[in-house]
């Protein structure tokens, strides 16, 4: 347990040796152009503009950002106070939730990605838990802070509605039959708070290396510390944060689903020297059973499927094996012509 980082006495004044990525790995002094961002897009703005918006966004940059969403800023901004309160909380209080272990789906606290197995570590503490049906999974919360479940549970409900309104928007966007995401394929809902403390040397070290999500979409609560880089057109664009905006991203099911018209685009965090970072990450996913393919509608001669039909459950045993070994995992769904 002396290895999460948020159970470290005071601020570490050098970064350890097992955190130093090599070189080539290294975010470095270059960080993203301040010049450009993602797209953002007001949800109360003309229907039929806020979908064209939403496709061409999820095309160019597989990113965006959610203002006037109708999500309360008060749950926004407790449910980052709480997740905060629960990593500042003593070890002895957290350590039930402690596993290395990557397939484990309970309640689980982690430090990195794969403790155990990595060759270098993540400047990045999480707490991840699943949270759909809510009576179902809200008594493998945390009840240490004390509002946690009062907190988390309003919130990943209002998180839902508007995972499951944006779908819908990208279900017309795409010309799919209505209610296409409804049932199976948006079943499930994970949340993810992560934690990055504050690190002695950004240029060194990253918070989360560069990824995919393997779900369907990611609505991300940034709070006001930036960190979050999009991977776009060769080179790293911020995500700069918005005051009580969302950050959504298309995850790679949904890519599959769309047969690669929206792009599950690679992200990365990096780390700051003065301030310590919150995030809460929701993403909305299929059920393990759930047939992943390309939507029927969207095959025809001209438009060959790009991609085979599997289930969601093989899908995420696969993304765990070949993100480990550095490899793209949407490489072995793909159809070669
Ligand atoms: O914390 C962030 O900014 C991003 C987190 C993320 O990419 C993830 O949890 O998959
Ligand atoms: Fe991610």
């Amino acid at each position: 347990m002396a290895k999460l980082l948020s159970s470290r006495c005071g601020i570490q004044s050098v970064v350890p040796e097992t955190y130093l990525l090599p070189p080539e790995q290294r975010p470095g002094e270059l960080v993203a152009p301040p010049c450009k961002t993602i797209p953002v897009i007001d949800l109360e703005g003309d229907r039929n503009e806020v979908i064209l918006e939403i496709i061409k966004a999820s095309q160019e940059y597989g990113f965006f950002q959610l203002i006037n969403h109708g999500v309360a800023e008060e749950l926004m901004k407790d449910v980052l106070v709480v997740a905060k309160e629960f990593f500042d909380l003593p070890v002895e209080e957290k350590e039930r939730f402690y596993s290395e272990d990557p397939h484990d789906q309970g309640c689980r606290l982690r430090t990195s990605i794969d403790f155990a197995n990595e060759k270098f570590h993540f400047w990045r503490d999480s707490l991840r838990h699943l949270c759909h049906p809510l009576k179902d999974q809200i008594h493998h919360w945390p009840e240490n802070p004390a509002r946690y479940r009062g907190v988390f549970g309003p919130y990943s409900e209002e998180v839902r509605s508007l995972g499951l309104r944006v779908l819908d928007l990208i279900c017309e966007g795409l010309g799919l039959e209505s209610g296409y995401f409804k049932g199976g394929l948006s079943q499930g809902q994970l949340m993810i708070a992560n934690y990055y403390p504050s690190c002695p040397n950004p240029n060194l070290v990253l918070g989360l290396p560069k990824h995919g999500d393997p779900h369907l979409i990611t609505l991300l609560n940034q709070g006001y510390v930036p960190g979050l880089e999009v991977w776009n057109n060769e080179q790293w664009v911020a995500a700069e944060p918005i005051p009580n905006a969302f950050v959504v991203n298309i995850n790679h099911k949904l890519q599959i689903i769309s047969n690669g018209k929206l792009k599950s685009a690679d992200h990365r965090v990096v780390t700051s020297t003065n301030v310590a970072r919150t995030t809460v990450a929701s993403f909305i996913l299929p059920s393990t059973d759930t047939l992943i393919e390309p939507a029927k509608s969207l095959i025809s001669e001209l438009s060959p499927p790009l991609y085979k039909s599997f289930t969601s459950g093989d899908f995420d045993k696969i993304y765990v094996l070949d993100v480990h070994q550095g490899k793209d995992p949407l490489e072995r769904f793909r159809i070669r012509s």
